[in-house]
């Protein structure tokens, strides 16, 4: 039984402080944004979760594994480090992207994004237990991104190619099955996801080649935590490399490496 705890996390009132008094400088805004990415990282992190950054002034995290006390020291500590707050809704399911419904809708019942009244709004529901299979992460790489486009075509028409891949693949998975994706760097994006079978994954990466032509490969990884499983799901695509297989599972041998002596 897949348990997905999903924290929303927004900053409060970002828009008016970006423009008051005046318009502030973007590299300044763009550093602010990225250190405080870091440090949720570092602090999800640590704690056994995964922080996407999204649109930066909100992002999702993958929770299982903190609990309120976690989530209220969060919020002291960056309203103590930096000019701005954060507000945190915390959602439950099985199906990740209803967590992120349920964690949205309380942050959004406390008032606006841009509401000068509302900051460091703490509301949600939380997975109290802790099972081996609460989370499955899915780990999707492009298919030598390298030789492809990173070794033959200028950064930005490479990026092209990269996002119109993720494009693709985080809406195939959102509306097929209600799964989150998030671009993480390089050629990597990362899901969270229900409980799916090796044929929705491999639909989903030829939904993704018929669409735009971009070829990946999937890793993945059911565990109690975001980092267990991301990390089984890290090895799993190694599997892929290794077997030449477009789907692999952690800790399956159905597909067994071929003896190439
Ligand atoms: N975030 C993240 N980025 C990674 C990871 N592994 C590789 N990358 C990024 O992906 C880029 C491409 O690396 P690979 O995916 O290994 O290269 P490739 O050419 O696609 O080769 P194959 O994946 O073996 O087909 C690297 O330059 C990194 O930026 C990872 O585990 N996480």
């Amino acid at each position: 039984m897949t348990n997905t705890q999903l924290t929303h996390i927004q900053i409060d009132n970002y828009g008016p402080w970006t423009v008051t008094p005046e318009p502030r400088r973007e590299m300044d805004l763009q550093t602010l944004q990225s250190r405080l990415f870091a440090d949720l990282a570092q602090f999800v992190g640590g704690r056994g979760g995964y922080v996407f950054f999204t649109r930066f002034d909100n992002m999702v995290a993958v929770t299982n594994g903190l609990d309120q006390t976690d989530h209220e020291l969060l919020q002291e500590s960056v309203g103590n480090r930096y000019p701005v707050t954060l507000s945190l809704g915390v959602g439950v399911d099985d199906v990740p992207v209803e967590a992120l419904e349920t964690a949205t809708a309380y942050v959004q019942a406390a008032g606006s994004a841009q509401d000068s009244e509302r900051r460091e709004v703490l509301a949600g529901d939380f997975h109290a237990g802790r099972a081996d299979d609460d989370l499955h992460i899915a780990h999707f790489d492009v298919d030598d991104a390298t030789g492809k486009y990173t070794d033959r075509l200028n950064e930005f028409d490479t990026f092209i190619q990269i996002e119109q891949g993720y494009a693709a693949l985080m809406r195939y998975m959102r509306e097929e099955h209600g799964a989150l994706s998030f671009f993480v760097g390089g050629d990597n994006i990362i899901a969270v996801c229900p409980d799916l079978s090796k044929v929705q994954y491999a639909a989903a990466i030829d939904a993704v080649e018929e669409r735009v032509g971009v070829e990946l490969k999937v890793g993945v990884g059911t565990a109690a935590t975001p980092h267990e499983a991301g990390f089984a799901a890290k090895h799993a695509l190694e599997d892929c490399r290794h077997r030449g297989t477009p789907v692999e599972f952690a800790g399956t041998t159905d597909h067994p490496i071929p003896d190439t002596d």
